[in-house]
């Protein structure tokens, strides 16, 4: 399966700017995308990096510095998987399952409504991300042909905001979740749930 795996090189991972320095931020974005290329040539995918900018990395890259959707949409042939590079917890089993889902269109979608990763088997299929793209790309996808949603928490959990941290923290093992602990990262008790500290 051809994997193109979005990457925001420049500035990216803005939404966790009050717990990172830009300069970290970038560490840690990269840190992700190694644990995602990881997990997706484990699962036999043909890797193709769409990104913003050139990136030295032991993978083909592709720069289009256009938004998010035109890349993507430019690079979406059919058979193609689409898997967002801010995904850590992914392992080759959950790639495996998207992979191996029957469906024109297949979908995972992420916590708050985004397209986390997907699959499209219909040349007509085109990608509109942002503002709750899961259900739009649903509804889209219904009316080309048929359309399989895959649950998983792995998949489901991209890491936006410092509360997703929380989630790498008790479920990662990787590159991303050691890049954490390595800036002082570890969970702590905040009320009910799981929080985070940072000494
Ligand atoms: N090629 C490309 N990838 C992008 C672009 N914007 C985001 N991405 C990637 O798409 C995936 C989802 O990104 P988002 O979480 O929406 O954005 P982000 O830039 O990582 O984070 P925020 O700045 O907090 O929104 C990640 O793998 C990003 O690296 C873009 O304009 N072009
Ligand atoms: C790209 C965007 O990601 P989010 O902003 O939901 O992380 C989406 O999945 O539509």
């Amino acid at each position: 399966m051809r994997v193109v795996v979005p990457f925001a090189t420049n500035d990216p991972k803005t939404r966790l700017s009050d717990r990172l320095s830009p300069a970290e931020r970038r560490e840690f974005s990269r840190a992700m995308l190694e644990d995602v290329l990881e997990a997706i040539r484990g699962s036999g995918g043909e890797i193709e990096v769409l990104a913003t900018a050139p990136l030295d990395i032991d993978a083909p890259v592709t720069v289009d510095d256009r938004p998010l959707t035109d890349a993507v949409n430019a690079a979406l042939v059919p058979e193609t998987a689409v898997v967002m590079a801010d995904l850590p917890l992914i392992t080759v089993a959950v790639l495996e399952e998207l992979f191996e889902t029957p469906g024109d269109v297949v979908l995972a979608p992420g916590r708050g409504g985004g397209t986390n990763a997907l699959v499209s088997r219909q040349p007509d299929f085109r990608v509109d991300y942002h503002d709750g793209s899961f259900p739009k790309h649903r509804a889209s996808a219904a009316e080309l042909g048929s359309v399989a949603v895959v649950d998983s928490h792995r998949l489901a959990t991209d890491i936006d905001e410092p509360a997703d941290l929380v989630e790498l923290l008790i479920h990662g093992e990787g590159r991303a979740t050691d890049w954490l602990r390595d800036a002082g990262f570890e969970l702590a008790r905040t009320e009910s749930r799981l929080g985070i500290e940072r000494e």
